[in-house]
């Protein structure tokens, strides 16, 4: 398909093509032949890795928590770290990646553990800022269980100032949220030591 819409009206009535169709006018755009070989099903493919890329739109947190909240008698310090994360800015939708750690301090009721960083997914599967991921993830803990406090800390890098921009390439990112006990110097501390032990320092 050429010249799908002029530049100057973006939106009006793109509605009624296929987002395929969107994609082809955009390889266009790019001084590329959409008709050629290797770009055929590339539309196809595009569509299928953003579907995915932006999944977590259609993740829920309660329902993913449904079932995997337990009574335990445990009021330490539960600490999930080093979890991998793959996001998109949503300023250049390029990818950012790097590491979240999350810990709270129950109140009575835990979290499964393989659903924290399902709950990290709901929030970084979307076209997203790393301070509001971080943010989302400790209020939606604070929300579940209702614990004595939660901390979260990501640790990221963002392609946007790595293969354009700026270009720092050892530069990373790190953000935090602190909710409850967090808040208090020594819990915050205990945190910040517990997810530094044994990290490699490599993102
Ligand atoms: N706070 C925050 N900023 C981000 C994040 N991801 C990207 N950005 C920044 O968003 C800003 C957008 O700034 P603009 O000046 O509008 O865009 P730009 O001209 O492409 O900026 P440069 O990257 O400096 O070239 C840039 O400073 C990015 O580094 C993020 O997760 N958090
Ligand atoms: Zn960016």
């Amino acid at each position: 398909m050429q010249n799908l819409a002029p530049e100057t009206d973006a939106g009006a009535g793109l509605a009624a093509y296929s987002t395929q169709d969107l994609y082809r006018e955009l390889l266009g755009r790019f001084h590329e032949d959409p008709n050629r070989d290797g770009l055929l099903s590339t539309p196809k493919r595009v569509e299928r890795a953003m579907a995915d890329l932006t999944r977590g739109y259609d993740m829920n947190p309660t329902e993913i928590l449904r079932g995997a909240l337990f009574d335990v008698d445990y009021d330490e310090m539960v600490i999930v770290k080093d979890v991998e994360i793959y996001s998109l800015c949503e300023h250049h939708m390029l990818p950012f990646f790097g590491r979240a750690h999350v810990a709270y301090i129950p109140n009575g009721k835990v979290i499964g553990l393989s659903k924290i960083p399902r709950l990290i997914e709901v929030f970084t599967r979307r076209l997203q800022v790393q301070e509001r991921i971080t943010t989302q993830v400790a209020d939606a803990i604070q929300e579940a269980i209702n614990p004595r406090g939660v901390g979260v800390v990501i640790e990221a890098r963002h392609l946007c100032m790595m293969m354009r921009g700026i270009e720092k390439q050892q530069s990373s990112t790190v953000t935090s949220a602190m909710l409850g006990v967090f808040r208090e110097q020594q819990t915050r501390s205990e945190f910040l030591s517990l997810v530094r032990q044994h990290h490699s320092g490599n993102l």
